[in-house]
């Protein structure tokens, strides 16, 4: 599904922030990506998600080398993975039921034609009686699930989660990690960015850990 091969990635004239990395994310697969802080995490979801391209290296996505894909096409791309970013952007001048059903309306759909789907997925992740009221007065653990709504409800056949524990409390934490693996039992590949040992501990995942810009595999 996804396959890097001896990546390298600086951002302008600075040092080289991933190094010589070669690793594949398969479809259906779960996995972790950890590493201290600064370590190049949030970097490497840019990479996965198109919106970095390496300095050297090939990443292939869906079979098809990044370097070919077009600027035309990458939304084509891109509505392939979902993605949970770690401030969340969601827009504040619309509710919760129209930021998840976003990624249908600026492709022109019909809203007869997503309504019911953008509905049942809000109440799957516990915003049904949420769902008209405005981010700013969410808390910041409806705020992660809405994010995460948001990035599901294309279908994706990826999702990538920057931190999407970082700001819940313990049981919220598991709650959405069970939802992801609930995700992933349903066909998605699941790649979570995060250093909180606790939320790997309970789960038997892959994890690709990024140490000084290099990437351990532990199986
Ligand atoms: N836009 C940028 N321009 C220059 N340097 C950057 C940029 N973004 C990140 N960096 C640097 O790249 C390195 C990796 O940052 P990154 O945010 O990917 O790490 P991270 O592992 O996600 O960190 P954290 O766990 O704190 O979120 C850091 O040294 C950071 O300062």
């Amino acid at each position: 599904m996804i396959r890097f091969e001896n990546v390298g990635l600086r951002y302008g004239v600075g040092p080289e922030v991933l190094t010589d990395l070669s690793f594949q994310i398969d479809p259906h697969s779960f996995q972790f990506l950890t590493g201290p802080s600064g370590a190049g995490k949030t970097t490497l979801l840019r990479l996965l998600f198109l919106s970095l391209r390496p300095t050297r290296g090939l990443i292939s996505v869906f079979g098809r080398e990044t370097s070919l894909i077009g600027k035309r096409e990458l939304p084509g791309v891109r509505r392939r993975i979902g993605i949970v970013f770690q401030d969340f952007r969601l827009l504040d001048h619309l509710t919760t039921y129209q930021n998840v059903a976003l990624p249908y309306r600026v492709i022109g759909m019909e809203e007869s034609s997503y309504r019911a789907d953008v509905i049942d997925l809000l109440k799957w992740v516990g915003l049904g009686e949420r769902m008209h009221v405005l981010p700013p007065i969410l808390s910041g653990g409806e705020k992660q699930r809405a994010a995460i709504a948001r990035a599901l409800i294309t279908k994706p056949e990826l999702l990538l989660a920057d931190e999407p524990t970082g700001n819940v409390d313990p049981p919220l934490a598991r709650r959405l990690l069970r939802l992801f693996i609930e995700l992933n039992r349903l066909g998605t590949a699941v790649v979570i960015a995060t250093h909180d040992l606790h939320l790997m501990d309970q789960v038997d995942a892959r994890r690709l850990v990024l140490e000084d810009g290099r990437m351990e595999i532990f199986t």
